[in-house]
């Protein structure tokens, strides 16, 4: 026989109680600590108003300190719920990617809308909203769990009370005990279905803030986002330069009463663009011979071309030019001249916080030639890559394949994926299923920057092991052994329904580079279904990097000039089905497809890259080996018609049906 729970304490005769207090902080912190911290403390707190927007709404901002933990599984429950209720909060009236990424007001309200819900010492504490229905409505979302939640806050041994039968709190939130066996793993998951919106949100409300280093100006930078406006520490040119070949003169003005340029005149000097030393003032009535590039000698103010010369006559030995004739006596004085710093002027602001390191090399030029050696920008992060599973061998491994063997695509493709988009990436190998303990030492590896990694990652992206399966053990290894929160576990997409997302605690101290620290790193666990994995990257972690990177700081700078200002992950454009897509009844599919542009009516034409049989099924990896883009299909009966205009990611170029590229 199991032995009964151990029986918490609970507060004898200790009576509900009541109490109104003022929107202030203090002093609801004070009256949330007279039931929790006294003697005679309270098992549960509920507190219901002042988690609006407006100013004076600051409860959540009071509650949050004082929890000790936090029950992010109630959080999701209650959201969920008032989610079902309230959609329009999440969407309307922008499309769900621009509400996710670019409406940062937004993005506030909902995050401070959001209820906390944890346990300081031995109460579980709640907030809910003011109004008495969204109070009733998030109550009831959780009201079940909170018997058995009260019963862990208070200090009920959970292993007891599952042996008892009873459900407790980690049993409705937390990931499976792969120590206890299969035959108590959860039925059903217990991670609450969140929509893609909703798991973008988190994504962005648990990306951390981009980091500043000094990098050198090299190709490293290309597609980095400059930190801190930067000036130019010299002028371009640094002196007066000649703009053509052909020769220095002293052309007219109202102040050196030369004669006209027209006539024969002595080649005084020559001056090419690599000229050392100081240079010999030009006489007048004397010429000099000058290259593109090069300075002019002091008194020149203009330059003829040696189109417009003729040579007169040689020297005595026949090598150099004696006399040369200026046929035209119609230069103006700066004429074919760059003036000192009229390229870019010392001092000059010449990027800007958030401006892009460009490919095209625009950017890299202006650093380069204004003497800007190092330069801030955010740094890129580095993204770890795992596989799991205890059925993979190498792809290259010349074996035959025996038993379940398959052959580990996730790693390859993910990887070339992530360098495709311009991030440093780490291959960090298999890790079998069995023993448990690889996953956790190849995670924790990872983190520290040992092994295979040889320094610490960023970001981690693991595929395998998230859905129901006894093996499935990522879920539990980042919560069990690593410490970490799960911010989601299960979203309502085709494929990658078991997307998993988590932060894990890690201390990362600024090195001489940064001064920034970070208290904890991402990591994105994908369904090691090929075509899931794939899909998840380009959806979840690409924003994820974008916001790493510093892109949403490039948006921010730009947002004046929208046309220009970077979106966050895949850019996405509306396209016209050129066939009927299959729907599915309750996840929203991105279904892969290529998209072509017509250069007659200018639209974008999506064509699925298969809708028979297998075609879209996740595993199939070929579904994706053709595709330029995911086309969005929200969940229905029947089909996408046929002309219908969808949305659609692009994840590629585009070509016009002439294969000739459109952009
Ligand atoms: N009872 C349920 N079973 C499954 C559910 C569910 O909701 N309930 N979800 C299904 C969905 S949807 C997906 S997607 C997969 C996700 O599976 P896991 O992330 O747990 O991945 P594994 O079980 O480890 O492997 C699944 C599949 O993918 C192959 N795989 C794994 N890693 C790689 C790799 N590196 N390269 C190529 N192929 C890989 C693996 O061999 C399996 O065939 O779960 C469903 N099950
Ligand atoms: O989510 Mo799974 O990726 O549908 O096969
Ligand atoms: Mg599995």
């Amino acid at each position: 026989m199991p032995s009964p729970p151990s029986s918490p304490r609970r507060v004898s005769g200790n009576p509900p109680a009541i109490k109104i207090v003022p929107d202030n902080v203090f002093q609801i912190q004070q009256a949330v600590c007279e039931w929790s911290d006294s003697a005679n403390w309270y098992n549960l707190i509920l507190l219901s108003g002042g988690t609006g927007f407006a100013i004076k709404d600051n409860t959540p901002e009071a509650v949050s300190p004082l929890i000790h933990r936090h029950a992010p599984g109630l959080v999701h429950g209650m959201i969920a719920a008032s989610l079902k209720v309230t959609p329009c909060e999440m969407t309307s009236p922008y499309p769900p990617w621009q509400f996710v990424w670019e409406i940062p007001r937004h993005l506030e309200a909902y995050t401070s809308w959001s209820p906390i819900a944890g346990v300081r010492d031995k109460s579980l504490i709640i907030t809910l909203p003011g109004s008495p229905k969204g109070a009733i409505e998030n109550l009831e979302a959780v009201v079940k769990l909170l018997p058995h939640a009260c019963l862990q806050s208070a200090g009920a041994n959970s292993r007891n009370m599952h042996a008892a039968g009873l459900k407790s709190l980690e049993a409705e939130a937390g990931s499976n005990d792969p120590s206890a066996g299969p035959n108590r793993r959860y039925r059903s998951s217990p991670y609450p279905m969140l929509s893609v919106e909703e798991a973008l949100m988190q994504i962005s409300e648990h990306t951390p803030e981009p980091i500043i280093v000094d990098a050198p100006v090299n190709t490293a930078i290309v597609g980095s986002v400059v930190a801190e406006d930067v000036y130019a520490a010299e002028s371009v040119p640094a002196y007066k330069a000649s703009i053509v070949d052909g020769y220095a003169v002293i052309a007219p003005d109202s102040t050196n009463n030369a004669p006209s340029t027209k006539g024969v005149f002595p080649v005084a000097s020559i001056t090419h663009a690599n000229v050392g030393g100081s240079l010999k003032p030009l006489q007048p009535g004397t010429i000099a011979r000058i290259t593109t590039g090069a300075p002019l000698p002091p008194n020149a103010n203009a330059v003829v071309m040696v189109e417009d010369t003729d040579l007169v006559s040689s020297t005595a030995d026949g090598t150099e030019e004696a006399t040369v004739e200026i046929l035209t006596g119609d230069i103006e004085p700066g004429e074919n001249v760059r003036e000192p710093g009229s390229d870019v002027r010392l001092g000059e602001k010449i990027l800007t916080r958030g401006d892009i390191i460009s490919p095209a090399g625009g950017e890299i030029g202006l650093l380069a030639s204004t003497g800007i050696r190092t330069v801030k920008v955010f740094r890129k992060p580095r993204v770890g890559v795992l596989s799991t599973g205890d059925e993979l061998v190498e792809h290259d491994d010349p074996c035959t394949l025996t038993g379940g063997q398959i052959r580990d695509s996730n790693r390859p493709s993910l990887l070339s994926c992530l360098s495709s988009w311009g991030f440093p990436t780490v291959d960090l190998g298999i890790a079998r299923d069995t023993p448990a303990s690889e996953l956790e030492h190849a995670l924790r590896d990872s983190l520290r920057g040992v092994g295979r990694a040889s320094s610490s990652v960023d970001v981690i992206v693991t595929t395998g092991g998230v859905s129901m399966g006894e093996l499935d053990l990522l879920k539990p290894t980042i919560e069990r052994t690593l410490g970490g929160t799960i911010h989601f576990g299960r979203v309502s997409m085709k494929p990658g329904k078991p997307t998993t997302f988590a932060t894990i605690p890690f201390k990362e101290a600024g090195d001489g580079n940064t001064q920034q620290e970070r208290k904890s790193k991402l990591i994105f666990s994908l369904p090691g279904n090929p075509a899931s994995a794939l899909v998840t990257l380009n959806l979840f972690v690409l924003p994820s990097l974008h916001k790493l990177c510093g892109l949403g700081e490039s948006s921010r700078a730009l947002s004046t000039k929208p046309w220009l200002a970077p979106q966050l992950g895949l850019p996405r454009v509306a396209v016209v089905l050129t066939h009927h897509f299959p729907l599915d009844p309750k996840r929203t599919e991105y279904h892969r497809a290529v998209v072509t542009g017509s250069r007659s009516d200018g639209r974008l034409y999506a064509t699925s890259t298969g809708v028979e049989g297998v075609g879209q099924r996740s595993s199939r990896v070929g579904s994706l080996a053709s595709a330029n883009a995911l086309v969005v299909l929200r969940p229905g009966r029947g089909v996408g018609i046929k002309g219908e205009i969808v949305e659609a990611l692009m994840m590629g170029s585009v070509y016009g049906s002439d294969t000739r590229l459109i952009c």
